[in-house]
């Protein structure tokens, strides 16, 4: 019989705390996701504290799911969140300007996106991996899956979602206060590149960022979603920062390409989040094997597998891999992502996208 969440949760809903209830009715389990025997998920603590003490509840949690009947291999992770759960009274309240980039008006800590259920970073630690190509895709895949899907293009110094999704329009703004985002192949999206000169935005360091950030998270109307996609800028600066510590963020994602010297960037990335205490959901290996479209030969033109070794290494979820190929680009270039298409690569991002929903991630 085919292993299925309800089965696991409720396993682990056997899996006591100390201080009352269980890792389910405390709801700490994030990002469930099962495939064949294997089940992964994220325990994740109220705070670095808690999380520090929770070791053997998480090894209690690993050897009572290893004991269904099915499962071949179990895969948890410890993380700490200190966001509070709701927005503070008053976020959002300060007076909005359009003029991008301003100060940040002051506020408590991390707070919700009104009406978005989910809030995905997607990070690398080298630039050029296709950090931007798997957010577009992944969206487009995760909405026509039947997702509510926001793009949010934060890549301050690059912005390129504009044309891998084939819009340019500035968003417009019926009152000057809010800012109507754009509608591209199924995916509501906004980029900051549409907003203001990335040349400008070049020189923008701590506050100037954290306000742009808040404004786009604050003041665009996203309506009601699922999950709203973050496309990082690589590495692990201040749009990474800012936006952890003021937004309330289900989890980041980590693309790679399998080579060693993409892969030690990522660890970078990874670690960064991990500091911030922002749940690493899993990894994502792009630019992996390359299909010849004329001999059918498969080569690996950036090594193959180094990223699942990777998450393997570190006990997190390896989410899926996505081939080097020449459609993608072009697609990307054109702003029709490969994915609103059909074909083996189109059918990679639904297969990933499924990963997403059946994890709870989207
Ligand atoms: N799987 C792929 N196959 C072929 N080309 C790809 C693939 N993924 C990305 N590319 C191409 O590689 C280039 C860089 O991709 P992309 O802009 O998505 O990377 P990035 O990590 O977001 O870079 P940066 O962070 O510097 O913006 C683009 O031209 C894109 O079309």
């Amino acid at each position: 019989m085919a292993l299925d969440k309800q089965t696991i949760t409720s396993e682990l809903g056997r899996v006591g705390l100390p201080d009352g209830g269980d890792l389910v009715s405390r709801d700490m389990i994030r990002a469930l996701t099962i495939d064949g025997g294997t089940v992964r998920f994220v325990i994740e603590a109220p705070d670095a504290a808690t999380a520090a003490r929770m070791e053997p509840i998480r090894a209690a949690a690993v050897d009572i799911v290893r004991a269904i009947d099915g499962v071949t291999d179990v895969s948890a992770v410890l993380t700490a969140h200190s966001a509070p759960k709701t927005a503070p009274a008053g976020a959002g309240d300060a007076p909005p300007s359009l003029k991008v980039g301003r100060h940040p008006t002051p506020q408590a800590g991390p707070v919700r996106v009104a009406g978005v259920d989910r809030i995905l970073a997607i990070g690398s630690g080298k630039g050029g991996v296709g950090k931007s190509t798997v957010s577009s895709n992944l969206a487009v895949a995760l909405a026509r899956q039947g997702r509510r899907v926001g793009l949010l293009d934060a890549d301050i110094y690059g912005p390129s979602q504009p044309r891998m999704m084939g819009v340019n329009k500035r968003p417009g703004s019926p009152d000057g206060k809010r800012i109507i985002p754009l509608q591209a192949h199924g995916v509501t999206m906004m980029s900051i590149g549409l907003m203001v000169d990335p040349a400008k935005a070049v020189v923008w360091r701590g506050p100037m960022l954290m306000g742009a950030l808040q404004q786009m998270l604050g003041q665009v109307e996203w309506g009601e979603l699922d999950v709203l996609i973050i496309d990082l800028p690589p590495g692990t600066g201040d749009v990474q920062l800012t936006l952890a510590q003021k937004t309330e963020l289900t989890g980041a994602v980590i693309v790679s390409t399998p080579q060693d010297v993409a892969l030690l960037d990522a660890r970078k990335a990874m670690d960064m989040f991990r500091t911030l205490k922002t749940p690493i959901l899993g990894l994502v290996e792009n630019m992996s094997t390359f299909h010849c479209p004329h001999c059918g030969e498969e080569t690996q033109i950036f090594g193959h597998g180094g990223v699942a070794h990777e998450a393997e290494a570190l006990g997190l979820p390896f989410l899926g891999a996505l081939p080097i190929d020449l459609q993608t680009r072009v697609s990307g270039d054109a702003g029709v992502p490969v994915a609103a298409g059909e074909g083996p690569v189109a059918d990679a991002y639904a297969a990933l996208a499924r990963r997403f929903i059946d994890g709870g991630m989207a």
